[in-house]
């Protein structure tokens, strides 16, 4: 950032941050973030790619003298916590920033009873109230937020094109599911007398995975459903266990308790709440009917988003100018698609109108070290946002 002519800081809940004030430093700021983290065995594009491409093209402004005279600020932002790995509440670093996590986020723990706190306190940070409070932006000081993701599905590549314009990102929940039974010796409890998380989690998995492929079967409506029909709802509805762990997690011993994890998400949140207030109904019966006890807690929560249509509008024609550079030719339609995937833009839609630019990766492959995108495509992601930035500024 500062090898691109920004001045920088870290601030009080990891983020990194790089700002030109250009020639109105009272103006409203354009944000470019995206994040640092990673996903555990991650690819090095999803949230990397976003902020290397910003600071990419603000060093081209900045050795063509252009970067002094930009018409308001710009603010690159690499937030620290988007993923969610470790706390299992997504956008940290970016939600603290718009200022819709509360105080009381600092206490939320990890596997092993870490609070936020003690890992901002371990890292130097003050960890406070006060210091997370003011890290609230004033969103009269924002005039944008833009961001570029890796596309992390296979669309752009389909459609052979290598730059593709956000429409809306879905809405997302993540669950934690707690079975509590009876632990037990492996060889000697019969199968009518047991009381076994494990399976009751098995069939639990196997509900979530019908209610996500055939919603039409356990959400009864008459054509609507307050405003979602349930063929749009199936399109976008996705469900994910990625995480289990049993205990004591030992072959011969029948485990007193079993936890996972869910992921719901879809483009209409009204449907997703339908669909966990079913699903949750339909868990807990299950459970009853194997006298297995279970807990649902709500992790996380984020509401679908809408971009921005200017916004959209200029990185659409930002895309086609890239492109033109590139080649010398001129390009199809540049693609708008929908996100699966959440982005901190998610978070800063509270502060700011939001815009997005998908980059087609190898295979739609994300979230694996197998994730890749060609050196061209980041070439055309970064000439992107120097058209943007360019025209607009
Ligand atoms: N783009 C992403 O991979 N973001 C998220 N953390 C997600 O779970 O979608
Ligand atoms: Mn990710
Ligand atoms: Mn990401």
């Amino acid at each position: 950032m500062e090898d691109a002519g920004l001045r920088t800081w870290v601030d009080q809940i990891g983020n990194v941050h790089g700002r030109v004030e250009g020639i109105n430093a009272t103006a409203k700021a354009l944000i470019i973030g995206s994040h640092l983290d990673t996903v555990i065995d991650a690819g090095m594009f999803d949230g990397s790619l976003g902020i290397v491409c910003a600071v990419s093209a603000l060093k081209v402004l900045k050795i063509n003298g252009k970067l002094e005279n930009v018409t308001r600020p710009i603010e690159v932002i690499a937030f620290s916590d988007e993923e969610g790995v470790r706390f299992q509440t997504a956008f940290l670093g970016s939600a603290a920033l718009a200022g819709t996590l509360p105080a009381s986020a600092l206490q939320i723990s990890d596997k092993s009873d870490v609070t936020v706190q003690d890992a901002l306190k371990e890292n130097s940070f003050e960890g406070t109230e006060e210091s997370f409070l003011q890290l609230k932006y004033d969103q009269r000081s924002v005039w944008g937020y833009i961001e570029v993701h890796i596309e992390q599905g296979p669309v752009l590549e389909s459609l052979g094109f290598p730059l593709g314009v956000v429409k809306g990102i879905a809405g997302q929940t993540r669950l934690k599911v707690t079975l509590s039974g009876a632990q037990g010796h492996a060889g000697t409890v019969p199968m009518a007398m047991r009381k076994d998380p494990m399976t009751a989690a098995a069939e639990l998995i196997l509900l979530l995975e019908s209610f996500c492929k055939h919603p039409e079967n356990f959400i009864f409506y008459d054509g609507q459903c307050k405003g979602f029909s349930v063929e749009s709802l199936s399109q976008s509805l996705v469900c994910t266990v990625g995480e289990i762990y049993s205990w004591p997690g030992a072959s011969n011993v029948i485990p007193g308790q079993v936890t996972f994890t869910i992921d719901i998400r879809a483009m209409d949140d009204m449907a997703r709440e339908a669909i966990i207030f079913e699903l949750s109904k339909q868990m807990y019966q299950a459970c009853d009917r194997r006298s297995v006890s279970c807990v649902i807690e709500r992790k996380h929560n984020a509401e679908a988003v809408m971009c921005d249509d200017e916004l959209s509008s200029q990185l659409k024609s930002a895309s086609y100018s890239a492109m033109m550079r590139m080649t010398g030719e001129i390009p199809d339609e540049v693609p708008v698609l929908m996100s699966g995937a959440g982005h901190d833009a998610m978070a800063m839609s509270h502060i700011s109108k939001v815009g997005m630019l998908f980059v087609r990766c190898r295979g739609g492959i994300s979230h694996s070290p197998e994730e890749h995108v060609s050196d061209d495509d980041v070439w055309a992601a970064g000439l992107a946002i120097l058209s943007f930035l360019e025209t607009n500024l």
